[in-house]
């Protein structure tokens, strides 16, 4: 008599790693104001953890994509998933994880700064002891906690971008979209902004998608998009980028991609 076959073991079903879900999806996206075609199926991820810059000229589509995925806009073509929450079908789990700091300043000037930040956690349903906790503690890390109680009208223009950043973060999102963050302001103030939102990455495993114009706000080990009128010419990391541009750099890879005359200053 044979002995019946052993019974396979069951087979664990496979999970997906959380690490290569990715932070940020834009799937198939286009977008057209009338006749006026402003994104033109556009894809590409963004990370967990990394720094992607969306690089572009005026007009190459970069606002519009924001809009998008905050959802300020309805998408008419393509899908965009926020660590693989549909924004359409799931958005309350989308936005969960998304913080936002938008190009026009949106802070109220004749309030505090905390009472920006408490108003701001409000709306995101953190009960007040917390949210006077998260917010404190974010002050103290933007260098503001003296000035908690100051109007937002007194602080210079990094303290107020700084300001949004913190704001941006009181929900503890995952993903953190920034559109064009240091336009006006100083050296000094630009070179801290980036510097915060870098240890945001390394530090906290927050994705970021930084909109940029400027080509000295990227670094070797970022994450690269090239937007032009519309379309992404390019995408990988950066050093993949320039090569396969056959340039040097990144200025010189972005005006053989796009025919674009680089401004001097390091400004696309
Ligand atoms: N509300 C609108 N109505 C019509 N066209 C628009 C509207 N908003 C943007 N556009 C057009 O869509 C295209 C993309 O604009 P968008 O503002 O998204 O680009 P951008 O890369 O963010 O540029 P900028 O940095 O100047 O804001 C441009 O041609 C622009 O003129």
């Amino acid at each position: 008599m044979t002995s019946p076959a052993p019974m396979a073991a069951p087979q664990p079903t496979p999970q997906p790693d959380p690490a290569a879900v990715p932070a940020l999806s834009i799937d198939g996206v286009s977008h057209s104001y009338g006749p006026r075609r402003a994104l033109m199926d556009v894809s590409f991820n963004v990370r967990p953890a990394s720094f992607t810059a969306l690089l572009g000229l005026n007009g190459a589509g970069k606002s519009t994509l924001f809009s998008l995925i905050t959802r300020l806009f309805g998408i008419q073509t393509g899908r965009i998933g926020i660590f693989g929450h549909d924004i359409s079908r799931s958005p309350g789990e989308a936005l969960r994880l998304l913080g936002v700091v938008f190009q026009p300043r949106t802070l109220d000037l004749d309030l505090s700064l905390t009472q920006n930040l408490l108003y701001h956690a409000a709306l995101h349903g953190i009960i007040r002891r917390e949210a006077a906790a998260r917010s404190a503690e974010l002050l103290a890390r933007i260098g503001l906690a003296d000035r908690a109680a100051s109007k937002v009208r007194d602080l210079s223009g990094g303290q107020m971008r700084r300001l949004e950043i913190a704001r941006a973060l009181l929900h503890r999102p995952r993903l953190l979209l920034l559109d064009e963050p240091t336009v006006g302001l100083d050296v000094k103030a630009r070179a801290d902004i980036i510097s915060h939102v870098r240890q945001l990455v390394t530090e906290q495993g927050i994705g970021v998608l930084w909109a940029t114009h400027l080509f000295d706000e990227i670094m070797a080990s970022d994450d690269l998009v090239v937007l032009h009128q519309g379309k992404v010419l390019a995408q990988g990391p950066m050093n993949r980028v320039i090569t396969e541009a056959g340039a040097q750099d990144v200025n010189t890879a972005f005006m053989r991609l796009t025919g674009a005359q680089v401004m001097p200053g390091g400004g696309a």
